[in-house]
């Protein structure tokens, strides 16, 4: 199986499955001497581990990072930093019933199909309890870029969502919620919304927006490194994402040149941001923001048809224990692969001081 790596000077490489012994992961690259806040990666993980609210999935874990190699004293010695994320609280009874068979749209038929065996427990590789991994390296890359600031937050939830520009919230009261919506009112709203889909065995999709603040200019590799291009290809690999747009995004093929360019001040900012602080891939040291889109969660408590390996169709209940939604858990994977990329690319521009 190939692609479990990500990056060119800060790299990832992730492995382990959903009800395996454990996950884990080597971060190769990470600059030597560095003080590493082993309390701000345990928040990240915090964040975005299973059984934290009554509006996500129950399954319930602690996400302690075990540290295996790298780090001495407190500090990054330059060598590859290792670690695991135990297994705890699987239940792969809950999975009994899709051994032979296949959810919609889930991974379960692909990976079947491609590798002609398959961990069904949990999903395995495919579960997004992998991206556990990416949220510890981004807790490192975070501590790399100090000066950069990344905030992301749930921007809607089926159809509600955010009326305002992001200027006009307060990004401290994104974990003031479960949901993790810094507009209160909207948040009670997605809050509510999402524990009468979870009582219809249902699921709903969403949206989450990242705003990236204090960037230099000039992170980004151009011509097929742009730095909007790595950021959508690292949002794209997260499980359950179906869309990307950075800056104006797909409105901005709506509007007319006259509307949409960003005129400059004197000193080079731009006074509308209509770019997202990306122009021909490098960054132009306005906020980089962006936004991504969920799906809704495949697995339904509630009865489907479901493809069989003989061939044939049923009808089946899923079980367990699963995400109404995603995106309140996502949150932090979002800014887990924003800082992975700009961490690679403020590693890269060194190379060429
Ligand atoms: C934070 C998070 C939690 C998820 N929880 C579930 C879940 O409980 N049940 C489920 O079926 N899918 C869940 N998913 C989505 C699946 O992992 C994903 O749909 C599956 O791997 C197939 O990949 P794809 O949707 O990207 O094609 C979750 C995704 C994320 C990002
Ligand atoms: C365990 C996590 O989320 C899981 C993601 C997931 C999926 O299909 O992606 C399915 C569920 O797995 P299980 O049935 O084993 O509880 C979620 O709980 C996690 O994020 O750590």
């Amino acid at each position: 199986m190939a692609g479990n790596s990500y990056g060119t000077l800060f790299r990832l490489t992730t492995f382990g499955e959903s009800h395996g012994e454990a996950l884990g992961g080597i971060i190769d690259g990470c600059p030597a001497g560095m003080t590493i806040d082993l309390a701000a990666i345990q928040l990240e993980m915090q964040r975005r581990k299973p059984g934290q609210s009554t509006i996500v999935t129950q399954r319930k874990e602690e996400d302690e990072v075990q540290f295996l190699s790298g780090i001495f004293e407190g500090k990054t010695t330059g060598t590859p930093i290792g670690f695991i994320i135990p297994n705890t609280n699987q239940k792969s009874d809950d999975y009994s019933h899709i051994k032979d068979s296949y959810r919609p749209s889930h991974a379960d038929y692909v990976y079947e199909k491609k590798y002609g065996i398959r961990d069904y427990r949990g999903g395995g590789r495919s579960s997004a309890r992998e991206t556990a991994c990416r949220v510890v390296a981004g807790a490192i890359a975070k501590q790399v870029l100090c000066h950069i600031k990344i905030n992301a937050f749930v921007s809607s939830v089926g159809d509600i969502f955010i009326d305002k520009p992001y200027q006009d919230l307060d990004f401290n009261l994104i974990e003031s919620n479960a949901v993790r919506c810094p507009d209160l009112a909207t948040a009670e709203k997605m809050e509510n919304y999402i524990k009468e889909i979870r009582k219809e065995g249902d699921t709903v999709g969403g949206t989450i927006t990242c705003v990236i603040q204090n960037v230099p200019i000039g992170l980004g590799e151009p011509v097929f490194d742009k730095l909007h291009a790595e950021l959508g290809k690292a949002m794209l690999s997260i499980n359950a994402v179906k869309g990307f747009e950075f800056g104006s995004g797909f409105c901005g093929a709506k509007m007319k040149g006259s509307e949409h360019n960003d005129l400059y001040n004197e000193d080079g900012s731009t006074r509308t941001n209509l770019s997202g602080g990306i122009q021909g891939g490098i960054s132009n040291g306005m906020d980089i923001y962006f936004r991504v889109a969920f799906k809704p969660v495949a697995t339904l408590i509630q009865k489907q048809e479901v493809l069989t390996n003989q061939s044939t169709i049923v009808e089946q209940q899923g079980k367990g224990r699963h995400d109404p939604c995603v995106v309140p858990r996502a949150v932090p994977i979002v800014e887990a692969m924003a800082a992975l990329v700009l961490a690679d690319f403020y590693l890269l521009n060194k190379t060429y001081l």
